[in-house]
């Protein structure tokens, strides 16, 4: 459902995505772990087509995301970091008007809101203003934008950002029941917060791909050695990002320097 392959990206002359190939299947969720400027909202901007590469093919449900475009955004469901939501508009009216833009109507259109309106928990906000709303409603406004045309591929650029706990929990629940038949990839800093979802994870740091692994076999490998699972990541990072010091310092090489 997503394919990238060999993808690079610059900006300017700094890299920020290196070289990342990586395939996700329908009903996996996968957690795209890094440290702050690793280039995890890079590639995901790639995938959702907001962001050409500078070298690389990705692809979306079988399109090509430069030469098909609109089929492949057909398929895909984006939440961006800074999700922009028109603030002036009510939630329900928002709502609509995001599903009229994906081409819905009629009863199909009125079936997907209430999906949305319900699995979002949006009920007690549908006739406040957008800008009204608390930062976790926001968030749940910006997933439910992104789920109402029913895409097969979900793309989830730090998600429970603004979440409180409960909603957090509510969160993972819900990614639970949207998995079948979809490929969903989430962004994360944070290594508790992806292995209480995912089955795999990615890691990336300074725009490279570290790993690729599923969460079972790493949680062996620290019981083997007698560590917790953070610490085999960051041993991971570390080791594979050429010591403590590249690793800590993260972000892009300027000018796409050696590590
Ligand atoms: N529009 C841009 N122009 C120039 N450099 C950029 C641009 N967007 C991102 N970068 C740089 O590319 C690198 C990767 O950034 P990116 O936002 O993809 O990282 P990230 O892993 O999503 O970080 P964060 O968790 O902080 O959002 C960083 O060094 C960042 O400064």
């Amino acid at each position: 459902m997503i394919e990238v392959e060999h993808v690079t990206k610059r900006y300017g002359s700094a890299l920020a995505v290196d070289d990342v190939s990586f395939r996700l299947g329908a009903g996996e969720v996968v957690g795209f772990l890094g440290p702050n400027g690793a280039g995890k909202s890079t590639v995901l901007k790639m995938i959702s087509t907001w962001l050409p590469p500078t070298s690389g093919s990705l692809r979306v449900a079988g399109f090509d995301v430069e030469r098909e475009a609109l089929e492949a955004r057909r398929e895909l469901g984006y939440l961006p970091e800074h999700n922009a939501l028109y603030d002036t508009m009510r939630v329900f009216d928002f709502l609509r008007f995001m599903g009229k833009a994906r081409g819905l109507f009629g009863p199909r259109l009125a079936e997907r809101l209430d999906w949305v309106v319900a699995s979002c928990s949006l009920q007690d906000v549908l006739r406040q203003r957008v800008n009204q709303c608390s930062k976790g409603y926001r968030q749940r406004i910006g997933l439910a934008a992104s789920l109402i045309h029913d895409p097969r591929v979900l793309l989830l650029d730090e998600p429970t950002h603004g979440l409180d706990p409960l909603q957090v929990v509510a969160f993972r629940d819900f990614i639970h029941e949207l998995a079948p038949g979809r490929a969903i990839l989430f962004s994360s800093h944070i290594l508790s917060e992806v292995a209480a979802i995912c089955e795999r994870i990615l890691v990336i740091n300074r725009g490279r791909l570290l790993a690729d692994a599923k969460l079972d076999d790493l949680r062996a490998q620290a019981a083997e050695r007698g560590i917790d699972l953070e610490r085999l990541v960051l041993e991971i990072v570390e080791e594979r990002s050429g010591g403590r010091e590249a690793a800590l310092r993260g972000g892009a090489r300027p000018g796409g320097g050696a590590a």
